[in-house]
């Protein structure tokens, strides 16, 4: 792809995959153009389907399919109630980091050894939780088990089931199993919960206020009737599980391991974070102002990414694109994220490089003209971790301030390195790129914690 890139960059260039072949999109323009293409001639939820295989009604159900209102409810309640969550954010990191680095385990030189894949994944499962269904479920080792495996189970059985024509898909997909095994061990934990819940809401368009401001009252407050019960509940919880775990925790684990091995970035963060804190105390406003933090945030994120590709959708028409290249309706299409990430166009002779503040440097200059062109949460054609266009990530706002908060946190009260010899790599298949699963990073209690 990397030699595609150089070679057609402006324009459109295909790739062979195992299913068949994919059309590679570069720079700004085709980008914009595929952002602004209809869902009618570009497709997401095919993308979804046929590509990403997620075989959604064989995974999260086919009512997630037909309405996916996970999405409404991150681009509504979620994002717009993320100021008042931050108390239950740091509550939750409060309890879960000692457990998680548990100070029993430290070395002679107070050390404690922690993987930082298992480490990131626990501590973001226990905070998407907190916010979705509350505490004390979101401590409950074996409801996160169910949620931090999902999508494990959601990859495995797509991909067996895509192996079958399409008449026999339902069956073996039934076989397997997943789908309803998955819903029926998150209900062992929810039932209760829901039932109470359920009672609480005297009729179809009550919006009951009394109710706790969570997950479960919002897909009450939208679900058709027949969903509302503990089992359909809960598969809603699944799928907005199911967007939210693997990227988030993904994209922490590249920052911690960013974060240990550039030990020199520590103590500038630190003193942002101190300052932040010290003025406003802990709250997203604080966190807001860490604008060091979001740069290295999104540096780490730049150089790493989920994927070489985003923005992937299928062509449901034929199309042409504004520099000529066809693509008969059914075809593949994406952005070279990773490539895009890299050139030295947008970024500069030192795009390959790691610069921490390269962002805020430049969000500096924002600040005076009143502008925030260059935060981690800002999507352009340069910049394609949160995909780009209608189907955007619609979590990102949420995903930026646990990232923020977890490492504002660990910065706050940890020294972090990590183990003598060890260089991160990063672990690419298909389009994807993971860290290295094995990798550990060494945590220190800072004395004037
Ligand atoms: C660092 C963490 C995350 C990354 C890197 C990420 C990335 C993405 C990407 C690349 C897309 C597809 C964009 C496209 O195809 O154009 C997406 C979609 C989406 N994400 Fe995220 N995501 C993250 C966290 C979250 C979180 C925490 C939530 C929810 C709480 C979430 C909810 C969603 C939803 C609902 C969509 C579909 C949007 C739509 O179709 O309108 N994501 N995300």
């Amino acid at each position: 792809m990397e030699e595609g890139y150089k070679k057609y960059k402006g324009k459109a260039f295909m790739i062979p995959e195992l299913g068949g072949w994919r059309v590679i999109l570069t720079g700004p323009e085709l980008v914009t153009e595929l952002k602004n293409a209809p869902s009618d001639v570009m497709s997401w939820a095919d993308a979804m389907r046929d590509v990403n295989l997620t075989l959604t009604p064989y995974t999260l159900g086919e009512e997630v399919e037909e309405a996916p209102i996970h999405t409404e409810i991150v681009r509504g309640p979620l994002t717009k109630n993320i100021s008042s969550f931050f108390p239950h954010i740091i509550d939750e990191l409060e309890v879960a980091i000692p457990l998680l680095v548990p100070e029993n385990e430290k070395d002679s030189e107070g050390w404690i050894s922690v993987l930082a894949f298992e480490t990131s994944i626990q501590t973001v499962a226990r905070l998407l939780h907190r916010i979705f269904v509350g505490a004390p479920l979101c401590r409950d080792t074996e409801y996160l088990g169910v949620m931090t495996d999902f999508t494990k189970w959601v990859m495995i059985t797509a991909t067996i089931v895509s192996l079958f024509p399409e008449f026999l898909k339902p069956y073996v997909a039934r076989i397997i199993g997943t789908r309803d095994r998955q819903t029926n061990a998150v209900v062992k934990h929810t039932r209760e919960l829901i039932e109470q819940r359920l009672k609480l809401k005297k009729g179809k368009d009550d919006k009951f206020e009394e109710a706790p401001d969570d997950a479960i009252t919002w897909f009450m407050d939208i679900v058709p009737d027949r969903e509302l019960n503990p089992f359909h509940l809960s598969r809603r919880l699944l799928s907005a599980n199911f967007g939210s775990m693997h990227t988030t925790s993904l994209s922490t684990t590249h920052t911690l391991l960013h974060l240990a091995e550039k030990v020199e970035y520590q103590e500038p963060l630190r003193q942002e974070v101190e300052a932040a804190v010290a003025e406003l105390g802990w709250t997203k406003e604080a966190i807001a102002r860490c604008v060091k933090l979001d740069s290295f945030i999104k540096e780490s994120q730049r150089l790493t990414g989920l994927g070489t590709t985003s923005m992937t959708r299928r062509s449901r028409r034929d199309y042409t694109f504004s520099d000529g290249s066809f693509v008969p309706a059914g075809t593949t299409i994406s952005a070279a994220a990773s490539w895009i990430h890299l050139d030295p166009e947008y970024y500069g002779e030192d795009a390959h490089e790691f610069d921490g503040f390269r962002f805020s440097k430049q969000a500096e200059a924002d600040v005076e003209s009143g502008k925030s062109h260059y935060s981690l949460i800002t999507m352009s054609p340069e910049f394609l971790l949160w995909g780009y266009g209608k189907h955007a990530c619609s979590g990102r706002y949420l995903a930026a301030n646990i990232m923020k908060t977890i490492f504002a946190y660990i910065l706050l009260n940890y020294e972090i390195r990590l183990p003598e010899g060890y260089q991160p790599r990063i672990i690419s298949f298909g389009s994807n790129r993971i860290p290295d699963m094995a990798a550990k990073v060494l945590l220190r209690k800072r004395v004037d914690a």
